[in-house]
């Protein structure tokens, strides 16, 4: 009796090995108000937050996903884009990090210059390990044809996406795309292209899942350090799968 109800707990525990999910954590960082918070939330529960506050060190969402057959879990780390509500912060971001999603307004040339500041703090933090990165530019929906100078032009964004080795995107937290699409001027120059949110997470998976041994995600959500979070309610840590 005892063996036989041994040899079934051990067959459970190998069953929940065999379905236990890989967790990847991913940093989302960038300047203050370019939409790191409205993003994470449209990646992880598909909808734009009724209302957002500045995000006070940094909030936590996830999301599953399955790749090909392999449900891995994304831990999307929203972090505080002022320097007043990040500083002490900043090594626990850092600490285990699977991929990176550099994010930037594509209304706010500033937000775009921001991102070699970005990348530094990411090379001085993350020992010269070979981290995914990906380079999001979000609020496409207010990009004004007749204004092209002061945005930030597809072909900035991709040039910059090449010369540091990322894959680039271009999508709005607010009113995603349904489809991808770009837009060019007469000249034929591809002022913005359109991503699916969709298509930025599972570049992300796609990309994690093919990393042969990740480390452990960071063990930030069972209490390792102190989060100072926001006030409100809706942005503590939840799963929406
Ligand atoms: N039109 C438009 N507005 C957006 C979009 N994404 C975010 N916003 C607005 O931009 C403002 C800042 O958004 P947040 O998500 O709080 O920005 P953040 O980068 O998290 O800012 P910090 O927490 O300070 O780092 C809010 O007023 C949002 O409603 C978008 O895709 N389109």
């Amino acid at each position: 009796m005892e063996s036989s109800f041994e040899f079934s707990n051990s067959l459970g525990s190998v069953s929940s090995l065999l379905t236990r999910c890989r967790t990847f954590k991913v940093l989302v960082i960038g300047d203050s108000a370019v939409g790191k918070t409205c993003l994470t939330h449209r990646l992880c529960a598909g909808e734009f937050p009724s209302r957002v506050e500045a995000t006070i060190g940094v909030d936590f969402r996830e999301r599953q996903l399955d790749i090909h057959g392999e449900k891995i879990k994304l831990q999307l780390w929203d972090t505080a884009g002022q320097e007043r509500f990040r500083k002490s912060m900043v090594q626990h971001y850092y600490r285990n990090v699977h991929a990176v999603l550099f994010v930037y307004d594509v209304t706010c040339p500033a937000s775009f210059c921001s991102l070699t500041a970005w990348i530094e703090e990411f090379r001085q933090n993350s020992l010269g390990q070979e981290i995914p990165r990906f380079l999001v530019g979000n609020k496409s929906d207010l990009r004004d044809p007749s204004r092209t100078d002061s945005q930030v032009s597809q072909e900035q964004a991709t040039s910059f996406a090449k010369a540091h080795g990322m894959m680039c995107f271009e999508t709005s937290a607010k009113n995603p795309p349904n489809k991808c699409g770009s837009g060019r001027r007469g000249d034929g120059e591809v002022l913005y292209q359109q991503d699916k949110v969709e298509d930025i997470v599972v570049a992300v998976g796609a990309k994690l899942k093919r990393q042969k041994k990740p480390a452990a995600a960071n063990t930030s959500t069972n209490g390792s350090f102190k989060v100072l979070n926001k006030k409100r309610p809706e942005k503590e840590l939840w799963t929406c799968c």
